[in-house]
């Protein structure tokens, strides 16, 4: 299926995951087919949004649409589709109402029995793999397609709390009152995981990254015990099933969010070729805690784009100056999703800057 793409025509995002240090940065934004693009806030005025993830079609179009826009500035696209796709697939209703929301969480361990025995990824997701098919063709090469999904502790984390929650005080309960339980399902999640990152790189992906969005929440102790063992899971089942299956070894980018303390140990032992960091942690220190064992991607404060093209220059240029004092791969990127009210001229801007400001040489 491979040869019937189109050949690619930008792969700086791929040497930079590698480690190479390239000419100068690929830059992408997370979120960046979202609620701050017009072209994306029409189109949900007629579709849901789990409409759009699960109609191959429309997902194409959102995933194209910053791409299209900001042509020439980006170097790869992201699937359009949500993290909570598993809980999904594993039996659980999710609303997006506007935010997340599940009508019937799990309360106590007694209620895993109401997920899904063994979840057939390939027929409950087979939507995001026909969109990723779909969207790797209708991208001509132009940059590479990155696929996803959400890490085992933050979506177990959705799959108690019911939605968003600022404590997390339900989901931690799970794991200090069971934690044996807690961590069977992080691991039963951790394999839907693996089942559905495989089958993007199957259906074209190229890249692939994985959410812990909520890594930080969690005390050095705790996320080493409970979020830690599943992004190793993931990370190592995926690789071999990837050279089982004859499948491309694409690079996967981990994204533990606010994990800063665990950096240099997640580049020795987690399995992954790119960190992302967001902005609370200084590049430079960032680099010299993961040495050159891996690639990293960040990490600009998205709030950043709200103050202004001279504040956003700046930012910019400070933190290419701390990327490029250590040696190793660097994706630029923010430190976090693009936010809702994000003007797009503002997002054009701050591509604009990455390119001039994050040439390899040192200055
Ligand atoms: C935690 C999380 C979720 N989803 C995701 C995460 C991890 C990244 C992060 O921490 O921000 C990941 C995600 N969600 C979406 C993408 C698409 C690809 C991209 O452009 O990056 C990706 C990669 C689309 C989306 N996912 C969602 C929207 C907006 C929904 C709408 O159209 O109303 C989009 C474009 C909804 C969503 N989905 C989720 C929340 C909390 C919300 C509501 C708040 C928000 O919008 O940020 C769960």
């Amino acid at each position: 299926m491979a040869d019937t793409f189109p050949p690619l025509r930008n792969d700086l995002i791929l040497r930079a995951a590698r480690g190479e240090e390239t000419e100068r940065a690929p830059v992408w934004v997370m979120r960046q087919a979202g609620r701050y693009l017009p072209e994306f806030r029409k189109m949900r005025e007629s579709h849901e949004f789990f409409e759009i993830c699960r109609t191959p079609e429309l997902a194409t179009e959102i995933t194209l649409q910053p791409i299209r826009r900001y042509s020439g500035l980006v170097d790869a696209s992201i699937i359009f589709s949500d993290i909570l796709v598993i809980p999904q697939a594993m039996g659980m209703e999710v609303l997006m109402n506007p935010g997340p929301f599940f009508p019937d969480p799990l309360v106590t361990p007694a209620d895993i029995s109401k997920l899904t025995d063994v979840v057939d990824v390939d027929k409950e997701l087979k939507y995001v793999f026909e969109a990723i098919t779909q969207t790797r063709k209708a991208l001509g090469g132009e940059v590479p397609l990155i696929g996803f999904c959400g890490a085992p502790w933050t979506l177990f984390a959705y799959m108690i709390e019911g939605g968003g929650s600022k404590t997390l005080q339900k989901a931690k309960t799970w794991l200090f009152k069971y934690p044996e339980e807690s961590k069977a399902l992080l691991l039963r999640i951790a394999d839907v995981c693996v089942d559905f990152l495989v089958g993007q790189v199957r259906a074209g992906a190229q890249l692939l990254q994985v959410f812990d969005s909520w890594a930080g929440e969690l005390s050095p102790y705790d996320f080493s015990t409970f979020s830690y063992p599943s992004l190793v899971h993931i990370s190592t089942n995926v690789r071999r099933r990837l050279a089982d299956e004859n499948l491309p070894s694409v690079p996967m980018i981990l994204f533990a969010k606010g994990a800063n303390h665990a950096l240099g140990f997640l580049a020795k032992n987690a399995g992954y070729d790119v960190l992302g960091i967001d902005w609370v942690i200084d590049p430079v220190e960032a680099r010299r805690a993961v040495g050159d064992k891996v690639a990293l991607q960040g990490n600009m404060d998205p709030n950043v784009l709200f103050g202004g093209r001279d504040a956003i220059e700046a930012a910019v240029k400070r933190m290419c100056q701390g990327f490029r004092e250590g040696k190793g791969g660097w994706i630029a990127n923010l430190g976090h999703g693009i936010t809702p009210g994000v003007a797009p001229e503002d997002l054009r801007w701050f591509f604009e800057c990455i390119h001039k400001y994050s040439c390899a040489s040192r200055s």
